[in-house]
């Protein structure tokens, strides 16, 4: 319990932060929706085990195996907190390059979530990342601190991203509709393209 409203702190000042960095007024736009007390924020505990060697003719290390599918988080900011074991990459462009992110049990690691993609239109990006377990070494462990808004939260972008320039690209959703969508589409979909206009 201790952890989560941790978490909920951090993640709270780091979105103050973000919002002033986007010269919001409100700068707590963002953090008031995962201090709300009807967040639908998560903690989620990762244990990816070593994938033990095949037998004589197997490749060893090189026989690297998907741990978590690659996937965005769907939430609005997420703190991630690792053991000192590798394996969680992130995805730097569309041609699909993949960057291994070397663990660091002292350190928290952020991801931007869908939800804050839509709010800011983009300024903000939720990267693709995926877990590959392998053939040697020990065991992954992550704990997720996964910072959302109520259910009934509308996300939409803020008024003052929206511009001729920079259209809105997705219809208004709420947070409960697009979890849903989330968890009834596949790990990779890009869940997003179902609330484009006219779809
Ligand atoms: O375990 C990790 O390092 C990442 C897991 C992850 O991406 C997730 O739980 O959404
Ligand atoms: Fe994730």
């Amino acid at each position: 319990m201790d952890y989560i409203e941790a978490m909920k702190e951090l993640a709270s000042e780091v979105l103050d932060l973000l919002g002033e960095g986007l010269w919001i007024p409100e700068k707590q736009v963002f953090s008031r929706q995962i201090k709300d007390v009807q967040s639908d924020s998560v903690l989620r505990f990762n244990h990816y085990a070593a994938v033990k060697q095949q037998g004589p003719f197997s490749k060893g290390c090189q026989e690297d195996r998907i741990g978590f599918g690659e996937h965005s988080d769907p939430q609005i900011l997420t703190i991630l907190r690792s053991n000192d074991v590798g394996g969680l990459e992130i995805c730097l462009n569309d041609d699909g390059l993949w960057i291994p992110v070397p663990p660091d049990p002292t350190q928290f690691y952020l991801i931007i979530g869908d939800a804050l993609r839509v709010l800011t239109i983009g300024r903000f990006v939720s990267a693709r990342h995926r877990v590959l377990a392998n053939t040697c070494g020990d065991s992954r462990m992550s704990i997720m601190y996964f910072g959302a808004p109520p259910l009934d939260a509308t996300i939409s972008p803020l008024p003052q991203f929206v511009s001729s320039q920079k259209p809105r690209l997705y219809r208004p959703f709420t947070w409960g509709e697009y979890k849903k969508a989330a968890y009834s589409s596949r790990l990779g979909d890009c869940r997003l393209d179902l609330f484009k206009p006219g779809i």
